[in-house]
């Protein structure tokens, strides 16, 4: 039995991986804890559309878009453990390498060239009024590396994020560090967020001057789209705050509401996803234009993981600051909301800035031995 002493090993989880044993674990924003789910019988339930989601209870792993490829995921745990720590005695390298900013590539790729202009000329002839951008990068997979390793090392940097590492067949194996939350709560409360606008910290603190492209863009993300999408349920919002997300602040404006039938839950996060942070708006003409001119496929990027129970606590979160960990590559995702007024370089800088969230895992996570 794992852990029954609340430690968990980092092996025992990369052993997981490694013997391809579904599993997910996940520490929640500010927590000293996190959780290990498990799921030894059965197999891992694959769903195509959001509402299947109402009454059911697990961890979910959603795609931007749902395919064959790319099903929604539902992990039932038969077993299911909360850790209070890693377990001290673990050996562990020293991490060879830490990043800096001067090694950010600072100028875009034509590819991303390319991408941006066809968005612009969209946002400028006013099809839009915002589109996310986004973009995948690889890097190698170093000898040694652990994603348990990767996962106890997220924990500690980003205390204000949500951090996951987990494995089924269908999705691989994704580690994440996220700060938008899409939906959490439980019985009668319920909080979703808006989140647009980025700046790195400034010397670890939070910016308190934001430009106008940033405000107008959390603006937009609050005024049009949360709240037409939760109509249906009395809320309260609290304005637009900067807020920690690794060595990066968002604006974030909160949406707290009730629910009169938590069962509905799929058909509430059918609404609400894709948000306006990772889509654009008008939304549903947005997905589409993002479907069929971004050039790649998203995948698990900018759709949402976590843990969902209409009987107890949910928290899901869109899936940002990520990597899909392959046997020998690992993938990286990062992107950014582009208003008629954005520059390509900046915009290109902002998703460089995104990608260190997991770059900095990489490069500075110790290895086991
Ligand atoms: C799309 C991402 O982030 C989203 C986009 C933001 C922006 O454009 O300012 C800010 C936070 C996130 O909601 C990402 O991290 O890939």
């Amino acid at each position: 039995m794992i852990g029954e002493d609340k430690r968990c090993k980092l092996t025992t989880i990369d052993e997981l991986i490694l013997q391809q044993q579904p599993f997910a674990v996940y520490r929640t924003p500010g927590s000293e804890k996190f959780r290990l789910l498990r799921q030894e019988h059965g197999s891992i339930r694959q769903l195509k559309d959001l509402k299947e989601l109402n009454g059911e209870r697990g961890f979910v792993i959603a795609p931007f878009r749902v395919s064959e490829q790319h099903p929604i995921v539902l992990l039932q745990p038969d077993e299911d453990i909360d850790f209070c720590t890693f377990d001290a005695d673990e050996p562990l390298e020293a991490g060879t390498q830490s990043l800096s900013d001067e090694q950010m590539e600072t100028l875009s790729t034509e590819g991303y060239g390319v991408c941006f202009r066809t968005f612009l000329e969209a946002l400028q002839n006013k099809t839009f009024e915002k589109l996310v951008l986004s973009r995948s990068i690889t890097e190698e997979r170093m000898e040694g590396f652990s994603p348990a390793a990767a996962f106890r090392a997220a924990c500690s940097r980003y205390v204000h994020s949500y951090v996951y590492l987990c494995y089924t067949p269908q999705t691989g194996v994704w580690l994440g560090s996220t700060p938008e939350i899409i939906l959490s709560g439980r019985q009668g409360e319920w909080n979703t967020v808006a989140l647009a606008g980025t700046q790195s910290l400034q010397n670890g603190e939070l910016p308190q001057v934001w430009d106008e492209k940033n405000r107008e863009e959390q603006a937009y993300v609050t005024a049009i789209s949360v709240v037409n999408s939760i109509r249906w349920v009395s809320k309260r919002t609290k304005s637009p705050y900067p807020a920690y997300a690794g060595a990066l602040s968002h604006l974030k404006t909160d949406f707290r509401f009730s629910l009169s039938d938590p069962d509905n839950l799929g058909d509430l996060l059918e609404v609400l996803h894709p948000t306006p942070a990772v889509c654009g708006l008008p939304k549903e003409e947005a997905y589409r234009f993002i479907l069929d001119h971004e050039g790649y496929d998203r995948k698990y990027y900018s759709g949402f993981i976590g843990w969902l129970d209409p009987d107890g606590q949910t928290d899901l979160y869109v899936n940002l600051r990520c990597m899909n960990v392959e046997a020998d590559r690992l993938v990286l995702y990062a992107g950014g909301g582009l208003l008629a007024s954005s520059e390509v370089n900046d915009e290109w800088v902002e998703t460089e800035k995104k990608l260190q969230t997991m770059k900095r895992l990489i490069l500075s996570t110790p290895t086991l031995s």
